[in-house]
């Protein structure tokens, strides 16, 4: 099928109905598709038209749905806030699954970008020509990603067979364990923070080896909500070289997921710069100034790893992406992240 855009084709993918291929090589970072909404289907569904339901049944269904509902599941991205409503798109929504996991992952991720009204589609790693692009449906979801396969059974009507899902049980089982590690420790790492009960490298300690994890799991998109808790904490402490290369952590990663120019990305250029600018800025050195550090190696070399691409001209990735930790990395990685198994152990001061 030809599309208006030009690095993409939709074709049959075995076992998954349609999807989309790279037509080129595609460097992390690229900006792939940015889709005008075909139909907006409002969360009020008495609000939806008879043309609008008339477009959605043109599209396949996951068989076991209700086909109003099932396509709703099957098709549709949330556009604007959650109350908004979601989103046709012809050619975003024929892009497939694969499970964020250790062995594999998506190498692509959506974001709606409300100035220009359309869903764009990043690439997170670099995408080779004939490869699948992919993105994950369930990220930023604790339950859903701690049983993938349930989820995307109930919610999509699909049986994912993606590496990630076809490891044993009990290697799942793991790494579901760790994932609701690291979502219990997102849930309260700004209360720790705030509390100002906890030596501040204690908490930046944590934050590292909860970084790690999300690395080693494959948990890329939620790098730089948690650099950007670490940049939070230096700045209340005060440390502006240490909260600047956290944030610059959180604008490179946020760059490769949503742009350059999405709001979080450009408020980030502006702390990254100049952390003094931030709200949180000096908020705790009333309990003395404070010498953090910025992120460790291990986390540096998984978010800015060299290109794969035989095709780049340039050696520097068009902007530094996230890759896969190589075996002596993943080895001290794990070493680090091994007490956090448990639960992210705060010393009090
Ligand atoms: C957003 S649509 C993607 C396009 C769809 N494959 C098509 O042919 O139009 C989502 C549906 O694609 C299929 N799908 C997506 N990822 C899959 C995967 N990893 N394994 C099997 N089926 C998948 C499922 O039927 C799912 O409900």
């Amino acid at each position: 099928m030809t599309l208006s855009f030009p690095k993409v084709c939709i074709v049959d993918i075995p076992g998954k109905g349609q999807g989309v291929r790279a037509l080129e090589d595609i460097p992390r970072g690229t900006l792939i598709i940015a889709e005008t909404l075909k139909v907006r289907y409002p969360m009020k569904r008495d609000l939806i038209t008879p043309e609008a339901i008339e477009c959605l049944l043109s599209f396949p269904c996951a068989p076991t749905d209700h086909p109003i509902i099932g396509r709703f599941k099957h098709f549709l991205p949330l556009v604007g806030s959650s109350d908004e409503g979601h989103g046709l798109f012809a050619t975003i929504c024929k892009v497939n699954h694969t499970c964020p996991s250790p062995l594999d992952g998506p190498n692509a991720a959506y974001c709606w970008d409300e100035p220009s009204g359309k869903e764009l589609l990043h690439a997170i790693h670099d995408i080779h020509r004939n490869e699948e692009i992919t993105v994950s449906y369930i990220h930023e979801n604790s339950e859903a990603s701690q049983d993938p396969l349930t989820f995307l059974r109930k919610h999509f009507g699909f049986d994912c067979s993606c590496r990630g899902c076809l490891r044993p049980a009990a290697e799942r089982q793991h790494s579901a364990k760790r994932i609701k590690a690291f979502y219990q420790f997102d849930d309260l790492v700004l209360e720790v923070i705030n509390s100002k009960q906890y030596a501040p490298l204690s908490i930046l300690k944590d934050i590292e080896k909860q970084l790690l994890i999300v690395c080693e799991e494959g948990y890329e998109s939620l790098i730089s909500r948690f650099s950007h808790n670490a940049f939070q904490l230096c700045a209340l402490y005060g440390d502006a070289a240490s909260a600047s290369e956290w944030e610059a952590l959180t604008r490179d990663m946020g760059m490769v997921y949503c742009g350059e120019k999405s709001k979080d990305v450009q408020e980030s250029f502006g702390h990254a710069k100049d952390p003094s600018t931030h709200p949180a800025w000096g908020g705790f050195t009333f309990l003395g100034k404070r010498k953090l550090h910025g992120p460790c190696k291990e986390i540096v070399a998984y978010c800015y790893p060299p290109s794969t691409l035989a095709s780049t001209l340039s050696p520097e990735p068009l902007v530094p992406a996230p890759g896969k930790l190589s075996k002596g990395q993943k080895k001290k990685a794990r070493a680090k992240a091994k007490k956090t198994e448990k639960q992210p152990g705060l010393e009090k001061d």
